[in-house]
């Protein structure tokens, strides 16, 4: 039986991950700045669930109603998009440079080895990122992506951002 629940993890301190040179903050740390946080309370619930191995027998992709309803009420920011027939969800950011692009892969990296689910990462015209997250096992989507969604919501970006929005043509 796989040892990652969706249960929240338990509250506790955040850790530094030596490996890539950041600290990722506990739950009382993220209940603590909670007031701060520009999320909405929904994303932070989903981000504090773990995803579950993809290749397990119940995972299975989800129909397009389901995936808009939870993309309404739980994960902000992202959209919906359809390539090679698999549903997928998907975020540009405009960076400030193309090094702060490779920082933003950095803590996203890290969040997907945490989580054994891994997002598609574009960085294109040198500071533009769009990200993908979509069940390649089941070529569509389920839970894990939306947790990956709310935990890649829940990242502190302000340093690598431009003060530019991202479009969506770029
Ligand atoms: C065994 C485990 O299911 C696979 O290694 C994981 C790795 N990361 C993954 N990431 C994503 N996005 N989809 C998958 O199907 C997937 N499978």
């Amino acid at each position: 039986a796989s040892s990652r629940s969706l249960a929240p993890k338990p509250l506790g301190r955040g850790r530094y991950s030596p490996h890539y040179q950041m600290y990722t903050r506990g739950q009382d740390e993220i209940k603590m700045s909670r007031r701060w946080c520009h999320d909405s309370p929904e994303n932070q619930e989903l981000a504090k669930k773990s995803c579950v191995p993809c290749n397990s027998k119940d995972v299975h992709s989800m129909s397009e109603d389901s995936a808009k309803k939870w993309l309404d009420q739980q994960v902000n920011g992202w959209e919906l998009k359809t390539e090679g027939g698999i549903l997928k969800l998907h975020r540009a950011w405009k960076v400030k440079n193309f090094v702060k692009g490779l920082e933003f892969f950095q803590l996203v990296a890290a969040i997907a080895q945490e989580e054994g689910h891994h997002p598609d990462l574009h960085l294109v015209g040198w500071n533009n990122v769009k990200i993908d997250v979509w069940t390649h096992s089941v070529r569509g989507l389920t839970d894990n992506d939306f947790i990956l969604a709310a935990k890649i919501n829940d990242l502190k970006l302000e340093g690598l951002l431009s003060k530019k929005k991202a479009t969506a043509q770029e």
